[in-house]
């Protein structure tokens, strides 16, 4: 074994200490004082440079950590810990006796209690009996830096609760000495603390008071709830020249800065702290480590802590940008997996509303029927002034204001947009929900009822779920006539109970002041809706064919991203030619037409001509598209729309 040799580290006294270590009867607690006696010797011998720094660091982390061992450890035959667990047992039940229990003790009251107080009166004590010797103490945040002042502390733990460091100055009083003195005031304290059960609620979060008994101070007493006192040994007074560090820990500063001559101790703290840790400090990282686990997770979540953060992406301002839910990039098959994932496999905290549903149903909807495409606004939408002016009044507004549109001013829970295919019905959902800062939802009608064969109920159910979790939320449900047609003979069960499910979730939604959810229909087929349904969707906008300025704006709005040559005359030309078309009608007029300046290059040319070589869109190009683009909507069909919608329509 290294044994230091000279001056303050007294080889007999170390040697008698080894004896008592290797005599086989030494009790737990005896070791342990063997140990700090050990501590407190190499620092001496450090300080008054009668060993070097490489061994001082050596000896005190080797000593440290046997000590640390007997002091943490649980087990009666060779720890100590037990003493604080009793304690801590005793504060937890009497903690269940009230749960809102609230300390009553302060900064400024504790040092009117008596175990303060006492324990001021033995720091006195204690100063009496010291030689000419300093100490100073700092209360802070961090971890105990030495061996010494954590066995004083646990000691006092032991007894009363409280964690107190005290600072002792004398190399001959080592800790036995003040700790004498100190286990009288914290029995006192501990009884103090057991007659209130505030005093006892107090033991989690451990008073730290440190006493700072530098011969010309008066003893002053701090209280930090979170701190853990630190202790910082002296000096004899024979070497203050040679005194070699000047201690400071900073309150609060868990990095503790010890400056030293070569930064010795902080070396010194260091090395110690890998070893030494006390069961509280232990307790503290390991908590530490679960809270970053907890949140590291919870920043992938999508669920749970995602509730706030997609609400927060957003709720974007009217003009914002439109921040899609998920990444659409290649952190997408990262998602991807662990939507896969069970709530349950990911550990994190999932929204309570979503644990009956199937993670796989959550996955679908997050990534397939949620709209993470780019933003529609207003102006995208050609012509519709009546549908777009009326659905900004009753359903937009309402989303946006919604302390404002109460009562009967509330916005519908359900709207049912018909009218001929491709007219913009989809987009008009779409920026139903960019503009009021909802989560947009969007799922064919037919595809629960083929898709999900046998599941299409579960998935209604799960959709309004995951959508009320995403409020506000607009669940654009396109073909709903597929979904809420009228009862017949030949409907089968499963599309009986979808629809089932679905009239539930709209009552639910309907009747829910708090849900801020907007379910819009889209059908080219309004009279195939069951009168059930209907009822429910209680606005039904007729969405018609593009008017002639609809289509002219269409046009222009095509052709401004590309390379042509169309002049007024020409685009009216072709605005009045287009008289029956919807708006995907004209905009697949326009695709056509821009694909002739690349049918008349030549097939030999295409692989090396340059895009400055392919000559603008010309009226000539949309002459030819005439002739393969027709209108995709019957007079027949028309004439349907528009006598529904005088029948049932909302509208003009
Ligand atoms: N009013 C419009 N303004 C601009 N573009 C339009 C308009 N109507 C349709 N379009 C174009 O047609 C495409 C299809 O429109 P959309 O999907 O909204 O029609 P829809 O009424 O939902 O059709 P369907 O009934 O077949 O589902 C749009 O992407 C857009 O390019």
């Amino acid at each position: 074994m290294q044994i230091p040799k000279t001056g303050s580290i007294h080889l007999s006294e170390w040697q008698k200490n080894e004896f008592v270590l290797t005599s086989g009867t030494c009790l737990p607690h005896q070791k342990a004082d063997v140990y700090r006696a050990h501590l407190t010797q190499i620092q001496y011998a450090w300080a008054n440079s009668e060993i070097s720094e490489a061994s001082a660091i050596h000896l005190f982390k080797k000593y440290a950590e046997k000590c640390s061992a007997i002091i943490d450890s649980d087990k009666v035959e060779i720890g100590l810990n037990n003493h604080a667990d009793s304690i801590l047992a005793l504060a937890r039940c009497r903690q269940n006796d009230s749960d809102k229990w609230q300390s009553s003790l302060t900064t400024n009251n504790v040092l009117e209690l008596k175990c303060v107080q006492e324990m001021a009166e033995a720091a006195n004590k204690v100063q009496m009996c010291q030689s000419t010797a300093k100490a100073t103490v700092r209360v802070g945040n961090g971890v105990s830096t030495s061996g010494y002042s954590t066995v004083l502390s646990k000691n006092i733990h032991r007894n009363s609760g409280y964690t107190v460091s005290l600072a002792s100055s004398s190399n001959s009083q080592t800790p036995e000495g003040c700790s004498n003195i100190l286990q009288n005031t914290m029995i006192s304290a501990f009884s103090l603390a057991k007659e209130s059960t505030t005093d006892l609620q107090q033991c989690p979060s451990q008073a730290n008071i440190a006493v700072n008994h530098h011969k010309e101070l008066k003893p002053s007493v701090k209280l930090s709830t979170q701190s853990v006192s630190n202790i910082f040994l002296p000096t004899t007074s024979a070497n203050l020249g040679k005194r070699k560090a000047c201690y400071t820990l900073e309150d609060g500063n868990t990095d503790t800065q010890l400056i030293t001559k070569n930064q010795t101790l902080t070396t010194c703290k260091s090395a110690v702290d890998q070893g030494f840790k006390t069961a509280k400090e232990q307790l503290m990282v390991d908590q530490q480590k679960k809270n970053k686990q907890t949140q590291g997770i919870t920043g992938v979540s999508v669920y749970g802590s995602s509730k706030r953060s997609l609400g927060t992406a957003r709720s974007r301002n009217l003009h914002g940008k439109f921040v899609p839910p998920l990444p659409k990039n290649e952190d997408a098959e990262e998602n991807r997996k662990l939507y896969s994932m069970s709530a349950n496999e990911m550990n994190f905290p999932t929204d309570e509303r979503l644990k009956n549903v199937e993670p796989k149903m959550i996955e679908l909807i997050m990534s397939e029927i949620m709209d993470h495409g780019p933003p529609v606004k207003w102006d995208d939408i050609a012509g519709l002034e009546f549908a777009k002016t009326t659905i900004k009044e009753i359903v937009v507004w309402p989303m946006l204001r919604p302390d404002i549109f109460t009562g009967l001013r509330g916005p519908p829970k359900g709207i049912l947009l018909f009218g001929p295919p491709g007219t913009g019905k989809t987009l008009i959902g779409k920026c139903i929900a960019c503009q009021s800062g909802a989560t947009f939802f969007s799922i064919s009608a037919s595809s629960l009822t083929s898709k999900w064969v046998g599941e299409g109920e579960k998935m209604v159910r799960a959709l309004f779920t995951v959508a009320r979790c995403h409020q506000p939320a607009v669940i654009f449900i396109d073909e709903i006539d597929s979904l809420l047609s009228q009862r017949g003979e030949g409907e089968h069960e499963s599309s009986r109970r979808i629809k089932t499910e679905f009239l539930v979730q709209l009552d639910g939604a309907t009747t829910s002041s708090e849900d801020r959810i907007l379910v819009v229909g889209a059908t080219n087929r309004p009279q195939e809706i069951d009168e059930a349904a209907r009822r429910r969707l209680v606005k039904r906008l007729y969405i018609p064919l593009p008017e002639a300025s609809a289509r002219k704006k269409i046009v222009i709005s095509l052709m401004s991203r590309e390379h042509c040559t169309l002049t007024d005359h020409e685009i009216d030309a072709i605005v009045s030619q287009s008289e029956g078309y919807s708006g995907a009608d004209m905009t697949q007029l326009c695709r056509e037409a821009a694909l002739g300046p690349i049918r008349s290059i030549k097939v030999i040319d295409i692989s090396t001509i340059t895009p400055d070589q392919v000559r603008p869109i010309a009226y000539v190009d949309f002459q030819s598209a005439f002739l393969t683009v027709r209108p995709s909507v019957s007079q027949k069909d028309l004439e349907l729309y528009v006598n529904w919608n005088k029948t049932f329509g909302c509208g003009q």
